[in-house]
């Protein structure tokens, strides 16, 4: 079985990603060179663990590796200060040590909870990512962005830790719910519209075989992704200038999460779907990107089953997401930096947007 590696260039932080078939049975042969000592604490939730768990323990037994496990409850909801406090007491039950390698088996709420809790027990903890939902695997188990939501909005406390390993075992996506593959697949065709306009013409071509369960198609899908994901963030690790490319959607999109309380109604791909929806219209309004480019990631979303329309069951209100919006990390000195685009692959950042514009392009996005 062969094994795709790719490395994120964070010199002493720096990790491979580790993409193929079966890799979760080799789990602690994997782990093990990365390891400081003998022993592994696994996170999972009640979704992921009955299908992986089990072959992950294994695979540690096999290679000399003690371990401990906790299964959260799945879903948005556990990504909280409540959960985190809950998890990072069972793992000071486990007597944890500084030496245990933490790991997050499961999609980006196992993952973003998880590395928040390594960050922090005593004052910091190796850990490995094994994502097991596309989004997980083309976005959130790789650059270290770890943390939680409070009450006041989306990811507002957390920390920069960087995983030792991700092992992404493409064959675990094949239990995952269609509904969660077409969220991760948001993220994937959010690489095409930064900057990579190649790969977003073959996802048009190719989204899919993604959707449907090609494992040469999802294969190519993640590592491309990857690779992207990882060379914007060697070049700027902690969101300074580029990295915030990646925020592509989540403006918008962050505001219709905390809107929706952070649960089943909008998941997080979603979410990011009618992110990007929004910034490409606000583009277009702004006069910035042709209306043909609206059109067609429109067009691709909605042809792959993404929501590209607000929810006519709920009354949104412009000013509400726009509140929501003003707590974005991205907002300096009170103006958000906005991810526009001059076109499909052409994303850019800037803070010159003014307000009336934003105001229209939802008032106009609710309505449609
Ligand atoms: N840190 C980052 O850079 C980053 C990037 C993108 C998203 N995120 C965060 O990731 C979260 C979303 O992650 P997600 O979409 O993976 O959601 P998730 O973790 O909630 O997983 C989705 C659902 O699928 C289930 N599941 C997971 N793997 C499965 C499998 N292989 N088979 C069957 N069921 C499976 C889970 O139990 C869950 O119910 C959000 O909180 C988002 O903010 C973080
Ligand atoms: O890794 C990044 O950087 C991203 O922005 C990736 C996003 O897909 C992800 O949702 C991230 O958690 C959003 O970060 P935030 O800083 O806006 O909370
Ligand atoms: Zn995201």
């Amino acid at each position: 079985m062969s094994i795709d590696r790719l490395h994120m260039e964070l010199g002493e932080r720096g990790y491979d990603i580790l993409i193929g078939s079966g890799l979760l049975d080799q789990t602690g042969a994997l782990m093990a060179p990365v390891m400081r000592g003998k022993r592994a604490f696994v996170v999972t939730d009640d979704q992921v663990g009955p299908f992986y768990l089990e072959r992950v323990l294994t695979s540690l037994d096999k290679a000399g590796i003690s371990h401990d496990h906790t299964e959260i409850s799945h879903g948005e909801y556990s990504k909280d200060f409540a959960h985190l406090e809950a998890l990072v007491d069972s793992m000071l039950d486990a007597r944890c040590e500084r030496s245990t390698m933490i790991v997050a088996l499961g999609g980006g709420v196992v993952g973003d909870l998880t590395g928040f809790a390594a960050a922090i027990l005593q004052r910091g903890v190796d850990f490995v990512q094994i994502p097991t939902t596309l989004l997980a695997q083309v976005d959130s188990s790789v650059g270290g962005k770890t943390g939680i939501n409070t009450k006041k909005g989306k990811n507002l406390v957390g920390a920069f830790h960087q995983p030792r390993l991700v092992l992404a075992d493409i064959s675990v996506l094949d239990s995952l719910p269609r509904r969660q593959v077409l969220a991760g697949y948001a993220e994937v065709i959010k690489y095409g519209c930064i900057d990579d306009a190649d790969f977003f013409t073959w996802l048009e071509a190719n989204g899919d075989k993604v959707i449907d369960g090609d494992i040469t198609a999802r294969r190519y899908a993640v590592a491309i992704s990857c690779r992207a994901k990882a060379r914007i963030v060697a070049a700027d690790e902690r969101e300074g200038g580029i990295r915030a490319l990646l925020n592509l959607g989540h403006t918008f999109g962050h505001a219709l999460e905390a809107e929706t309380g952070y649960g089943d109604e909008i998941l997080h791909g979603e979410a990011v779907a009618l992110g990007m929806i929004m910034a490409f219209r606000l583009s277009a309004r702004m006069g910035l990107a042709p209306a043909a480019d609206v059109i067609r990631l429109e067009t691709h979303l909605d042809r792959l089953g993404l929501p590209v329309r607000l929810s006519k069951q709920r009354h949104w209100d412009v000013q509400r997401l726009v509140q929501h919006m003003a707590g974005d990390k991205k907002v300096k000195d009170g103006k958000i930096t906005f991810v526009l685009a001059h076109g499909i692959g052409k994303s850019f950042l800037t803070p010159d947007v003014p307000e009336q514009a934003v105001h229209d392009m939802l008032s106009e996005f609710i309505g449609a």
